[in-house]
């Protein structure tokens, strides 16, 4: 049995396995420019963010009605709950498919009609996290977010994700304003490519509290000592980092310091169909390459929990915790 955790930091859209990108396609009538799901694998090979984006961004041609969007978080939480992922906060980008002519109504629904059934069908509770395209303008997010309004029962937060140097989170501000007069919550992607002066927009000007990422914040102690003094949860993804080349090599993920610096460090997948394995695989890639012993794991699982966006349920997050204490590592 996996270790029992919160995943944080996923994006549905970056779950599209190519098997089911195929048979989406296929399903819709579509044609990709890819002889098979092999060849499609093959061009997953990233420079940097932008250079992953493009396919990311090309691939979602797939996603097109309510039943494409639920058989895509179906097909996530099958894979999540053998993972050991108990909680999932989901973002989605709504902009990406509008652009292309879908009601933001049918993806919204379609998610919603997955995730509601996960908690029987995978043992998982969920949450829908509304991301703004940072490359795209800050009328556009606000324009997003007025389409989004008949369906906010459905979303918990609003995040910010994307192409992020040159995109600062102040580009945001009023349309972070509106959410949390709804009583939404906020994150945003914020030191991922960008730097730790991004992080400290998304804190004091955006309001979140989650920074997703955050892997460049070790290079400004002043930035630690207020993440740390406020307890503020960073949401890492170490496959990734390194399938996006922000860091060489899985041994030089900053990990085991930022927790060392008192840092609360959580650990997920982020595009996981694309960049090589699911919150279980993090975790595994993370203990083998910085020798995390059995506690510090059990500690990252810990934090996950702390972390999620469960103040409206504590006692879920209370059973959660005790699942996590009560593990025993084989
Ligand atoms: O890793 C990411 N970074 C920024 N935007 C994204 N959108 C999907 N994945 C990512
Ligand atoms: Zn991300």
């Amino acid at each position: 049995m996996p270790l029992p955790k919160a995943e944080l930091h996923l994006h549905i859209e970056g779950t599209l396995e190519p098997e089911l990108a195929f048979a989406l396609a296929a399903r819709g009538g579509i044609s990709l420019p890819y002889a098979d799901a092999d060849e499609l694998r093959r061009a997953y090979s990233f420079t940097d963010l932008q250079s992953f984006l493009d396919l990311y961004y090309a691939l979602m041609a797939v996603l097109r009605t309510e039943d494409d969007f639920a058989d895509l978080a179906d097909a996530y939480l099958e894979r999540a709950a053998e993972q050991g992922v108990r909680h999932a906060e989901i973002f989605f980008d709504p902009q990406a498919h509008t652009a292309r002519g879908v009601d933001i109504g049918t993806v919204i629904e379609g998610l919603s009609r997955a995730l509601d059934a996960g908690r029987e069908r995978h043992g998982i509770s969920t949450q829908l996290i509304m991301c703004f395209l940072r490359d795209e303008s800050a009328q556009s997010a606000l324009d997003t977010f007025e389409a989004a309004k008949p369906y906010l029962s459905r979303i918990s937060a609003v995040g910010l994700d994307s192409a992020e140097v040159g995109n600062p989170p102040s580009k945001f501000r009023e349309v972070y304003e509106r959410a949390a007069a709804e009583g939404l919550r906020r994150v945003a992607h914020a030191g991922e490519e960008g730097p730790p002066a991004y992080i400290w927009e998304a804190l004091d000007v955006l309001g979140v509290e989650r920074v997703d990422h955050g892997l460049r914040s070790l290079e400004d102690p002043e930035l630690v000592a207020r993440l740390v003094r406020d307890r503020i949860p960073l949401t890492l993804c170490p496959l990734s980092n390194v399938r996006l080349r922000c860091i060489d090599r899985i041994e030089d993920h900053p990990l085991r310091a930022m927790l060392d610096a008192g840092l609360l460090a959580t650990v997920n997948s982020d595009d996981p169909a694309y960049f090589g394995g699911y919150a279980g695989d993090n975790y595994d890639a993370v203990r083998a390459a910085l020798g995390l012993d059995d506690e510090t794991l059990r500690g990252l699982a810990r934090n996950s929990f702390e972390a999620a966006f469960l103040d409206g349920d504590e006692a879920l997050r209370a059973r959660y915790l005790a699942e996590v204490e009560a593990y025993v590592f084989d």
